[in-house]
């Protein structure tokens, strides 16, 4: 398993020691979300943040993108480091237009899908995905529990990826821990986002260990 640990639940006051601390780490890549208080009920940090941690991250940075008109920022997104762009389904009125964007910008390209949102909404593009992100809480807040009905949705959409020959990943998000964690193992997800498990505990090394192990 491939584990990204979130970066909004880290201590911002600390932000250059947890940024070295997931560096030293066995994680796979930085997850950072970030959020406009328009697409979602929350704002988290923009561009100069992401800046500052392109340059002292040393794991590829995946960056989540829950903003209104994400296709603006590409040029952004990547000029800040990031190894991964991941766009919302529900905010992109042209997403087959927004994945060439950000491939032509030399990012890999994700899609994330809401809750509510059905995996059939990816049909027709999931040929040209490297990532897809399957939330599993409403976007918006860490530390909120897993919803169930993800196990099902990530079954479905592994399903999907075999039967088109799709490369995409599947990354999960919200409400991660070693319990959703092993259903999500067995479930087919490839990628676990954990925020509040990893950041919250005094040994984060450990928890990203015991989902890498899942
Ligand atoms: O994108 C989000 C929330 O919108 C997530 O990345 C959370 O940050 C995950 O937090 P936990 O549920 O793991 O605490």
């Amino acid at each position: 398993m491939e584990v990204s640990p979130s970066l909004l639940a880290a201590d911002f006051l600390n932000l250059r020691k947890e940024v070295e601390m997931i560096n030293d780490s066995h994680a796979d890549y930085l997850h950072l979300d970030v959020m406009d208080g328009v697409f979602v009920p929350n704002i988290s940090f923009g561009f100069s943040v992401l800046d500052a941690v392109g340059k002292i991250c040393s794991k590829p940075m995946d960056v989540h993108l829950m903003i209104v008109e994400p296709d603006k920022w590409v040029a952004q997104v990547r000029d800040c480091g990031a190894y991964l762009m991941n766009v919302h389904v529900e905010s992109c009125k042209h997403l087959h237009s927004t994945i060439q964007h950000i491939h032509q910008a030399g990012m890999k390209a994700g899609v994330t899908l809401n809750p509510s949102t059905p995996v059939v909404m990816l049909n027709d593009i999931i040929q040209d995905l490297d990532l897809v992100l399957l939330m599993s809480v409403n976007p918006g807040f860490g530390g909120q529990p897993f919803i169930r009905h993800t196990l099902e949705k990530t079954r479905r959409l592994r399903r999907l990826i075999e039967e088109s020959g799709s490369h995409a990943k599947i990354q999960i998000d919200g409400g991660v821990n070693d319990r959703t964690g092993a259903e999500l193992a067995e479930a087919g997800a490839d990628i676990l986002v954990a925020g509040s498990y990893v950041f919250g505990s005094s040994n984060p090394h450990e928890r990203i260990d015991i989902l890498k192990n899942l």
